[in-house]
């Protein structure tokens, strides 16, 4: 997950392509209504039960709109998501969604798909990337850790944090974005200060505060042109999946909220 642009869906090819190349059994779940193009064909593909534009062209929803009802019809047909996983159950699955932000930090849908799935007992894990190119300065970089945060307590399922493009990144920044990777909170707390009124200050102490004391926040970098970092990235997601072997699946809320499709 992560806004749109950041980098799914190449994160789930590069994940895809280097666990073929170490014999590791994954397949691609589209959960994209709106996708358009993948390299990996997808094995299992929401398209297939809706798509975005015939929500949009037959029922006149915008596209936000048209994505929640996509997956409150998703949510209607669960027997077509458990019939089409039930397949795979003992492999990697990497799920590609959608990139509207609100789908992972308001609306509980994507919380509904996620416990599911525990339901049925995968072992899940969050990946929610953020694009290095978007972090120019330290708030910019709090706002991501504050929304990659929001979405980790709505979802409350095992979750790392995917600095992404860091291949586009010069060497003198990626020097710098350091400081994200490895924190100092003073550091990052002065850094803040720099570009923020004195009123703001106390505030960004208190997130860089954050950003110390729970690495699970921070944010892992990845370069998808070094295979290093990307056998790193796996590496943490499958620590964050045994982590969460450990907790009790949560039980599907039946409330999802009735949502505003007029946008
Ligand atoms: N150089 C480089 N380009 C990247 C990387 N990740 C993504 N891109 C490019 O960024 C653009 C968006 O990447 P996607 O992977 O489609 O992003 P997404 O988050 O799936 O996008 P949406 O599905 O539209 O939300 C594409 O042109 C990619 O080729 C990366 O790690 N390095």
């Amino acid at each position: 997950m992560g806004p749109a642009g950041s980098g799914k869906s190449t994160y789930c090819q590069t994940i895809m392509q280097h666990c073929e190349a170490a014999k590791r059994r994954v397949h691609l779940v589209n959960l994209d209504p709106a996708a358009e193009r993948f390299e990996y064909p997808p094995s299992v593909d929401i398209r297939e039960l809706i798509t975005l534009e015939d929500v949009m062209d037959e029922l006149g929803y915008g596209p936000n709109g048209g994505l929640i009802y996509c997956f409150e019809f998703l949510m209607e047909n669960l027997d077509w998501l458990e019939d089409q996983l039930g397949d795979y159950e003992d492999d990697y699955l990497i799920l590609d969604c959608p990139g509207q932000i609100e789908l992972y930090t308001h609306i509980p849908i994507m919380r509904q798909v996620a416990h599911l799935l525990q339901q049925w007992n995968f072992q899940v894990v969050g990946v929610y990337c953020l694009e290095s190119q978007f972090v120019e300065d330290t708030s910019k970089y709090f706002a991501g850790v504050m929304s990659a945060t929001s979405a980790m307590g709505m979802l409350e399922i095992p979750h790392i944090n995917v600095m992404t493009k860091m291949d586009l990144v010069s060497k003198e920044l990626r020097d710098k974005m350091e400081r994200y990777f490895d924190p100092d909170p003073l550091l990052l707390a002065d850094d803040a200060n720099k570009s923020t009124d004195n009123r703001f200050h106390e505030l960004n102490q208190a997130i860089a505060t954050l950003i110390d004391e729970f690495s699970m926040v921070r944010f892992l970098p990845l370069n998808i042109r070094d295979e290093d970092s990307v056998a790193y990235i796996l590496s943490h997601a499958d620590n964050a999946i045994q982590w969460g072997e450990d907790q009790e699946p949560k039980e599907p809320d039946d409330d999802v909220e009735e949502a505003d499709r007029s946008d």
